[in-house]
């Protein structure tokens, strides 16, 4: 987390609805247009001098000065429909991200004003929705219109403001009510008071009083390395079902059936349920059938542990522990993790348990407790969980290399789930090389695509200097350079000029594969080698008429347009299904 650089920050605030702009009708209030026009009025909201004097667009508002070298820009965009959050649902939240993402470049930070009832699921959705994020993004509103006499919205849309615009916190963050949370642990607390959210198992990330402190130990580090990338496909047959005493065994296997693939089981205490056998044969019958069953508790505070029977029963029925995961957060991280393509169930599983974007602590984290070491079994426990650690220390160590084995070998599932483990980190191994350098080493298209389609970057340079382009070149892996050529892999500039030589090579040989493989990457089949020779020279002296004919023909220059039509190059955006641009409207 950095405080931003530079004297001007550049905002976008997405309004999608919410009482903070809602207007009251026939006695009840509903979404209100215009908001942009209401925070003009405001000094608060808008200097209209200074955006005078720099002779803004009528669409761009600046906030008064914070600080004397820093100017915090922004523009509304209003969606249409606006809505009262209660209607709101992934769709629009997977909408709302595309919106991110389009405006991603042009914007230093985002702010997207929503209604409360359901901003907690909103948080959690866009989290887990919106991957590799190295810009803020603040979810606000209010309890009460901003434009009432007294009302909660000035200051909260306010502090996001100023939070988004002058620090880089790479999250998607809720702020309500002075505190700024991790927007994938709040829930809704209260309909009616100010402070309405909480965030009962991380403390908030950043605190506003008469300075901002930031709780830098929990602000998440930029994830990765790639560009943003917004998973669209969320699988939508989920739900919440809420556990209570004496619930009978044939409602909740009503509950279980399909088309529903993943349920959030909100149980009593520590992860505990009734241990009813008909009970727990509904659960098992569906966990075999394929059902992913999340168990966390709907304490508001505490996780799931295993300190009971009537806990462990459940998982024995082939529940999957939330540990201290709000349910908001587990029905978007189950909506997420069985969305993904081409994942097994134990590889879906294998995630749900793990911590993806802070949105849970798994026990593994756990500091041996003090007492530990006053027995000779306590110090063997705590030698233990320090094993256990330094395990999975070793774990996150080997993602990186593992990853690369299996794009190099081409193994989809394994690789899915490698770099999603791997999401918060590099993904560099010790020489630097990525998973999409060794694919491409292979001529694995179907790895190359899935990682690009994750935003790995496609320049990315190992310790050698070597390209994944560079690397298919070698391989003469046509397929995959045409991915990435399309996907903006170019050779660099000294590589173009170095070309010139390893072409002379390639004609004495009369490697015609080696030729197009450079053409169709971009070099210019016509680059002189170090004596001023170029390739058709080389070929012609040699009276090799092939490849003197390959060259004739390949003429004109870099490869792409000479070579396009004869190679069969393609448009990176028709063959590979990234998400569409997004549009502006919820719909
Ligand atoms: N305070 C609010 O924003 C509540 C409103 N019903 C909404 O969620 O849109």
């Amino acid at each position: 987390m950095a405080r931003a650089a530079g004297p001007e920050r550049r905002l976008l605030a997405v309004y999608t609805g919410g009482t903070i702009g809602m207007r009251s009708e026939g006695g009840v209030l509903v979404p209100g247009k215009g908001l942009a026009a209401v925070l003009r009025m405001l000094p608060m909201f808008h200097d209209e001098e200074h955006a005078r004097a720099l002779g803004l667009p009528e669409d761009t508002l600046v906030l008064p000065p914070a600080s004397p070298d820093q100017r915090v820009f922004y523009t509304v965009l209003e969606c249409q429909p606006l809505f009262d959050s209660s209607d709101m649902t992934i769709t629009e939240w997977v909408q709302i991200a595309q919106i991110i993402e389009s405006h991603y470049a042009r914007y230093d930070g985002f702010v997207v004003i929503h209604g409360t009832d359901t901003m907690a699921f909103a948080a959690s959705v866009l989290s887990f929705v919106l991957e590799n994020l190295q810009k803020t993004v603040i979810l606000t509103g209010a309890q009460v219109p901003i434009h009432a006499l007294w009302n909660d919205g000035r200051e909260n849309l306010l502090g996001a403001l100023l939070l988004a615009g002058q620090y880089v916190i790479p999250e998607v963050c809720l702020f309500f009510q002075n505190q700024l949370f991790r927007g994938n642990r709040v829930t809704k607390v209260d309909a009616r008071r100010f402070a309405a959210f909480c965030s009962p198992n991380l403390p908030p990330l950043a605190a506003v009083g008469a300075d901002v402190s930031i709780n830098r130990e929990l602000v998440c580090r930029v994830r990765g390395q790639g560009r943003l990338v917004v998973h669209s496909s969320m699988e939508r047959n989920v739900g919440l079902l809420r556990l209570y005493p004496g619930i009978p065994a044939s409602l909740v296997r009503a509950f279980l059936q399909p088309p529903m693939k993943g349920v959030v089981m909100e149980t009593f205490g520590s992860g505990n349920g009734p241990t009813k056998p008909d009970l727990l044969q509904e659960l098992r019958a569906a966990a075999e059938r394929g059902l992913v069953i999340v168990n966390c508790t709907h304490c508001l505070q505490g996780a799931v542990t295993s300190d009971y029977g009537a806990g462990v029963a459940l998982s024995g029925a082939g529940t999957v522990p939330g540990f201290d995961m709000t349910s908001e957060a587990a029905l978007a991280k189950l909506s997420y993790v069985l969305g993904l393509p081409g994942l097994s169930l134990d590889g879906r599983k294998e995630l749900l348990a793990r911590d993806l974007r802070g949105e849970m602590t798994p026990p593994a984290a756990d500091e041996p407790r003090p007492s530990l070491q006053g027995s000779v079994l306590g110090r063997g426990i705590a030698q233990l969980l320090s094993l256990r650690q330094e395990a999975d220390e070793m774990w996150d160590a080997l993602v990186p290399s593992l990853a690369c084995a299996a794009a190099y070998t081409g193994d989809l599932e394994a690789l899915q789930v490698l770099v999603e483990l791997g999401s918060d980190r590099s993904l560099e191994d010790f020489s630097g090389q990525t998973p999409l350098h060794a694919a491409a080493r292979a001529g694995q298209a179907g790895a190359v695509t899935m990682l690009l389609q994750r935003g790995l970057d496609v320049n990315a340079r190992d310790k050698g200097g070597l390209s994944p382009l560079l690397l298919a070149v070698g391989g003469r892996h046509r397929g995959v350079i045409g991915l990435l050529r399309a996907a903006g892999a170019c050779l660099s500039a000294q590589e173009l000029e170095d070309s010139g030589t390893e072409l002379c090579r390639l004609a004495s040989r009369a490697d015609c594969e080696g030729l197009r493989a450079w053409g169709q990457a971009g070099a210019d089949l016509r680059q002189p080698g170090y004596d001023g020779h170029s390739a058709l020279h080389v070929a012609d002296a040699a009276g090799n008429l092939e490849v003197v004919a390959l060259l004739q023909n390949l003429r004109g220059g870099a490869g792409d347009q000479a070579l396009g039509p004869y190679l069969g190059l393609h448009s990176f955006s028709r063959d590979l299904p990234f998400p569409g641009s997004a549009a502006c409207c919820l719909t």
